[in-house]
């Protein structure tokens, strides 16, 4: 009974006010609503040990997509879990989601408990796009934003996109030739490359190549892949891990470190910035014109300190690499596995390409299915599985709770983009759903790219360089399962990935 009238009180509706003295003033009393809310305590989650128990003695951590689907009919929409020494409120509902969203305030916060930013402060180096707060990030996010997220801007890359895409499919043709069933092993490691090399990468960022889609791939290019995958491998294990225990296992921190320091020293040391904005400065001082695009060059243009332009330059590199990688490699993966849907697709990509080898931007404008292709993967993939916030400033309500500032939110984008309630047949490849009009989609339950201020900036591009790709791989080429290939999973490497090789067979057309 006295459970019974504390839940009561606290989401009744409470109304006072003082009528005598209001009719003494002649006027009606103002009803004055007072509303309570849950707070973190009536949270329901996991206990303590038994999350700990699943992350590390159950290979958690690399399902931590998978839990966000089991403790969702466990817990509710909104369940609290302690990840090492940080408490963090999951969030798995799409009207949820897009409450916190709408809260997030002028200068979103991703999370401030992040290793990245330790490493930083601890090595001396400035923050990118990704990890900078405040007007430091507004800054930069509106120097970029110039450039990234107006349509026009990035179809003018379209030219030095394709160059990238000829290289892939060159490799690719190698690749294929080196096997005696036409298999491609790794498509993946295959896309890393084309990731590294392209969009905003070389290309964009540098104007210049760097030879990672040759038949011999630079060494450092290796490294540097290498580097990001065992950064994000120890992204999540250095995050969980109290700081005193980097003392005690000292290697993860270490690993982590010293995978940073490489991709740091990669944009300094081959020494494309440097080179390139010299080379520009002296134009400018000749009066000459200065032709090509290259974030780069925008960054210095606006004075930014060289540490700064370091900074975004490694965040920017690291951010189109896996991305890139995983989006392609899954929708190739889908469409192997979907023939009919593949047959569509090949059709639908020739009517519009009639004759023309390399499609353009707007021939990709008039490929709704190709395009429907990349958000079907990218709603069974999300690349990034559970995005945060952290509202620093105030309390906010979230749903029936009211979330105390300065707490990290985990927005469970897997959880909700593979949700019947929002898409039937959740676990199912079908591309043609985003074609039809459909109110059971809710548009917070598949948001890839995050929405709103702190949204991905390098969504336009990213979409422009996957259509592209998938255009010209899916007009030349038949990709089926390799014939020892089973059925490959995804799994958390803070970023969701293929948990094994993708091998794909490609059959000339
Ligand atoms: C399919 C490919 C991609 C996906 C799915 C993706 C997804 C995301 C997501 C979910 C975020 C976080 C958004 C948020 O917190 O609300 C993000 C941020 C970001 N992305 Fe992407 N991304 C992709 C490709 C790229 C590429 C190619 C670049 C580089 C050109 C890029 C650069 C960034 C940057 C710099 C941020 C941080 C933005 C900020 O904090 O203001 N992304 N991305």
């Amino acid at each position: 009974m006295p459970q019974t009238l504390k839940l009561a009180s606290r989401a009744s509706l409470l109304t006072r006010g003082f009528p005598e003295i209001w009719a003494e003033l002649g006027c009606k009393a103002p009803v004055r609503v007072i509303k309570t809310h849950k707070t973190l305590e009536d949270m329901p989650g996991p206990n303590a040990l038994a999350f700990f128990t699943d992350l590390f003695c159950k290979r958690g951590l690399a399902r931590l997509h998978e839990l966000q689907v089991r403790n969702l009919p466990l817990y509710g929409p909104v369940w609290k879990a302690s990840f090492g020494p940080i408490l963090t409120v999951h969030v798995a509902e799409p009207s949820l989601i897009e409450q916190v969203l709408r809260q997030e305030g002028k200068h979103p916060i991703r999370s401030d408990l992040s290793s990245w930013k330790d490493y930083r402060v601890c090595r001396g180096h400035a923050y990118g796009l990704l990890t900078a707060e405040g007007e430091e990030w507004q800054k930069i996010r509106s120097i970029l934003g110039k450039h990234m997220l107006k349509p026009k801007e990035v179809e003018s890359y379209t030219g030095t996109l394709n160059g990238v895409v000829s290289d892939l499919i060159r490799r690719l043709q190698h690749q294929r030739s080196c096997h005696q069933q036409h298999v491609v092993k790794d498509v993946a490691g295959e896309f890393y490359k084309f990731g590294l090399e392209g969009a905003c990468i070389s290309s964009v960022l540098f104007d210049s190549r760097i030879g990672c889609l040759e038949p011999e791939v630079p060494k450092e290019t290796e490294t540097f892949i290498r580097s990001i995958n065992r950064m994000f491998v120890m992204t999540l294990l250095t995050m969980a891990m109290p700081k005193f225990l980097h003392h005690i296992f000292p290697k993860p921190w270490k690993i982590f470190c010293e995978s940073w320091d490489y991709m740091f020293a990669f944009g300094e040391s081959k020494g494309h910035i440097d080179k390139r904005i010299s080379e520009v400065a002296e134009k400018v001082s000749r009066g000459e014109t200065v032709e090509g695009k290259y974030l780069t060059y925008y960054l210095a243009q606006e004075k930014l300190s060289m540490k700064s332009i370091y900074g975004n330059v490694t965040e920017l590199l690291l951010a189109g690499v896996d991305t890139i990688s995983s989006t392609l490699s899954w929708s190739l993966y889908e469409l192997s596995r979907h023939p009919r849907v593949q047959a569509a697709v090949h059709e639908e990509i020739t009517g519009v390409m009639k004759g023309g080898a390399v499609p353009s931007a707007a021939d990709v404008a008039q490929m709704p299915l190709l395009k429907a292709v990349m958000k079907e993967a990218l709603r069974l993939y999300p690349v990034i599985p559970g995005n945060a916030r952290v509202i620093s400033d105030r309390d906010i309500q979230v749903g029936e709770y009211l979330i105390p500032r300065k707490t990290l939110i985990t927005l469970c984008h897997y959880a909700t983009s593979r949700d019947a309630r929002f898409f039937p047949e959740p676990d199912s490849f079908k591309p043609e759903r985003w074609l039809q009009k459909d109110a059971s989609h809710h548009p917070y339950a598949s948001i890839p790219f995050g929405v709103g201020k702190r949204s991905c900036i390098g969504r336009r591009i990213a979409e422009l360089e996957v259509h592209l790709a998938l255009a010209r791989v899916s007009a030349g080429a038949e990709p089926a399962l390799s014939p020892e290939g089973g059925r490959v999973r995804p799994m958390t490497r803070t970023l969701l990935v293929p948990e094994k090789d993708i091998n794909l067979q490609f059959m000339s057309r």
